[in-house]
């Protein structure tokens, strides 16, 4: 048994990144959203375009106007009037101000604006009462950006920030990486889809649904091979299927149940008839402990998740999670988002394994805090896992968090 930060780093090990080359398709801007970038963008312009106003005003020469104030203003004639989007068409001489508005080009022969708050205009003349400081309120052309240089690299989650400087740098069109292919089935005999009426013994294959959710979330898509029966050749031949390299094409194949010691539980068995190399067959944490991971000679994934709802749930999201972040082209953050919260009430553990306890993480007074599900917090309970946003990990050998400790907790879904 491996403990988990052991089997971490196996499984990162045997992660291999999509190709920023072959591994790509190009999609429109507004539909870049959430997706990776997969080639670094750079822009023929500079950004400002060309020197602007920062205010609405009058374009001066500073000269004219450094020594004004409240009892001797300086006065300037108007030569000009320019809106934003128009081309100004004259220089300012000694004596000269142009009106002009936020985000207007500043005429030839200004160096300063001075704000509309501090002037009075009386026909084609205008006071200035208070001097600006040389340059002010002039947003110099290339001073946000020089054209040539990196704008955006790749390997970044196109977000809204990243979609309005593409947008301003008229990259319509992306390279982004693919969507990750998450191949999921469910084993056993008791389970039937959502829509069936339950006979006595059947339960609903919760996993099912819940990993399809969190496949999506992290915005990769999700090949579902349904429910598999509990019988050794129909899940060897589907799980060859699923690992094969021709159908489907899935990057990760996850399954969830038949890991445990059972009479019924083949998925070890299966892995190895079918080639695949196990690198863990169980880990010390707990819920999770039969977790199986096996890679294939064609380095696609297999993850055998246990099958109760909570187990699976859990090492999806401290393994799988990082996973399925790591492959998609993140160059950075696809690690498991782990802070420092505070418990609200004590948080129990036997000490054998690290356990890992579900809650909602909560932002009181500026600080975070650990609040644990009510109800049974055991690996057969998926009612309360309704709700959490995290989970609480108590190291091994530590039995108690008492109310007011710090503890690590695991940040959960999508973000
Ligand atoms: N003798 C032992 N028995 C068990 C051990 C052990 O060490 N020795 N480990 C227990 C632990 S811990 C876990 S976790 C489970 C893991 O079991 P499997 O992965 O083999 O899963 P199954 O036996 O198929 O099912 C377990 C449980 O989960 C329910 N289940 C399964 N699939 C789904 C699904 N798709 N949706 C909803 N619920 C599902 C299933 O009905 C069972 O109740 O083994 C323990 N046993
Ligand atoms: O690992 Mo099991 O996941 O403790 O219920
Ligand atoms: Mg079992």
């Amino acid at each position: 048994m491996q403990s988990v930060n052991e089997a971490e780093a196996i499984i990162y090990s045997l992660v291999q990144p999509l190709d920023s080359q072959l591994d790509t398709e190009t999609v429109d801007l507004l539909g870049a959203t959430g997706r990776i970038l997969a080639k670094p963008i750079t822009s023929p312009n500079d950004f400002p375009h060309w020197d602007n106003s920062a205010m609405d005003g009058y374009a001066v020469r500073y000269e004219d106007v450094s020594d004004c104030n409240a009892l001797n203003p300086a006065v300037l004639s108007i030569i000009e009037e320019i809106p934003a989007g128009y081309q100004p068409k004259s220089t300012l001489q000694p004596g000269q101000a142009a009106r002009i508005f936020t985000g207007a080009v500043i005429p030839p022969g200004t160096d300063t604006i001075v704000m509309q708050e501090v002037t009075q205009r009386e026909n084609n003349q205008v006071f200035i009462f208070a001097a600006p400081k040389p340059k002010e309120f002039i947003r110099k052309k290339a001073s946000y950006y020089q054209a040539g240089n990196e704008l955006l690299p790749a390997g970044i989650v196109l977000n809204a920030p990243e979609i309005a400087v593409l947008a301003a740098a008229q990259c319509n069109q992306l390279c982004v990486y693919r969507k990750v292919k998450v191949a999921i089935l469910s084993t056993g005999d008791e389970l039937v889809t959502v829509d069936k009426t339950l006979q006595p013994g059947q339960i609903v294959d919760s996993n099912n649904y819940a990993l399809i959710a969190n496949v999506q979330q992290l915005g990769a898509e999700a090949i579902s091979y349904g429910i598999v029966p509990d019988d050794e050749e129909i899940l060897k031949a589907t799980i060859e299927k699923a690992v094969s390299k021709s159908s489907g094409g899935a990057d990760i194949i996850i399954s969830s149940g038949g890991v445990s010691v059972g009479e019924y539980d083949y998925v070890e068995k299966i892995l190895e008839l079918l080639g695949g190399k196990l690198h863990i067959r169980s880990v010390a944490m707990k819920p999770g402990k039969p977790l199986t991971v096996a890679a294939f000679p064609n380095n696609k994934i297999y993850f055998g998740l246990p099958g109760n709802p909570a187990s699976a749930l859990v090492t999806f999201w401290r393994f799988v999670q990082p996973v399925l972040k790591k492959l998609s082209g993140l160059s950075e953050n696809w690690q498991p988002a782990i802070i420092k919260a505070k418990a609200s009430t004590e948080l129990r553990s036997d000490g054998k394994r690290e356990t890992y306890i579900w809650g909602k993480l909560k932002l009181i007074n500026g600080e975070y805090e650990f609040e644990i599900a009510g109800g049974n917090q055991v690996s057969g309970n998926l009612i309360n896992l309704a709700q959490t946003n995290a989970l609480a990990i108590i190291p091994e050998a530590t039995k108690s968090i008492l109310p007011g400790q710090q503890v690590n907790v695991l940040i959960v879904g999508a973000s």
